[in-house]
């Protein structure tokens, strides 16, 4: 469903992704994994078409990233590492431009808007403005944002940080349950348990490169056996 094919990245004047290429399945869970500054978060943003491509290719359900980037868009929601929220919108204004650019239904947004907002425990923050949340409030917006519509691909970049064990119990919870009714989720983490609690599998990287795939059962045999 999510295909890479030969994806290069040059960002000033270093080659940051080189030549990778993956392909992940409908309503699967995939940890990207590597040491800091391995380019995770490059691939993601390349996916969402903040860096173009040195060389490449990208698909999501066969719609080309380049032919047709709106509908290929459609197809993607992103949570990324720093939340990126625009300062004039309160957080409900942000989950009712998700919810508008997603093209929600508007009884379906606002029951979802209000189940997520009181799970990850906002409900008292919906009309403040980002400068006046936490940093892990800001994430909680930024979170339920992504999780409004059911879009096919989830992009998570580090997913946990920042967020208080219940908040962090919720979102793993949920995120299995969308991937178990067929959205794929790439996520990055740092938090190796977490990842082998959620992943079928994984992707690592080193410098930009593959360095390992597999199915998250061998790379929790092999980090057992003290091999990565
Ligand atoms: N806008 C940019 N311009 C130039 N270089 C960049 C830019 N963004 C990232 N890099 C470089 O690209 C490399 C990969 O960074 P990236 O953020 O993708 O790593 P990461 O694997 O997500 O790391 P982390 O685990 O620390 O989040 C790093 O060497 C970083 O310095």
């Amino acid at each position: 469903m999510l295909m890479l094919k030969n994806v290069s990245v040059k960002l000033g004047m270093e080659l940051i992704v080189k030549d990778v290429s993956f392909t992940l399945p409908a309503g699967n869970i995939v940890g990207l994994i590597g040491h800091n500054g391995a380019g995770k978060s490059t691939i993601m943003k390349t996916i969402m078409g903040w860096h173009d491509k040195a060389q490449g290719k990208i698909s999501i359900n066969d719609i080309d990233q380049d032919r047709s980037f709106i509908s290929f868009k459609k197809q993607l929601a992103y949570i990324p590492e720093e939340p990126f929220l625009l300062p004039e919108l309160t957080s409900y204004q942000h989950f009712q431009l998700y919810g508008q650019s997603y093209q929600l239904d508007e009884a379906v947004f606002t029951r979802r808007a209000n189940q997520l907002a009181e799970l990850f425990e906002i409900s008292d923050k919906l009309n403040e403005y980002p400068e006046a949340l936490s940093k892990g409030m800001r994430q909680k917006v930024q979170t339920i944002c992504a999780l409004l519509p059911d879009v096919p691909l989830l992009l998570i970049d580090e997913p946990f940080m920042g967020l208080d064990v219940h908040a962090a119990h919720h979102l793993q919870t949920l995120l299995i349950e969308k991937a178990n009714n067929g959205t794929t989720i790439l996520l990055t983490s740092h938090q190796l348990e977490r990842m082998e609690q959620m992943a079928d599998s994984y992707i690592m990287l080193h410098d930009g490169e593959i360095a390992e795939q597999g199915a998250m059962g061998d790379f929790r045999l092999l980090s057992r056996r003290g091999e990565t």
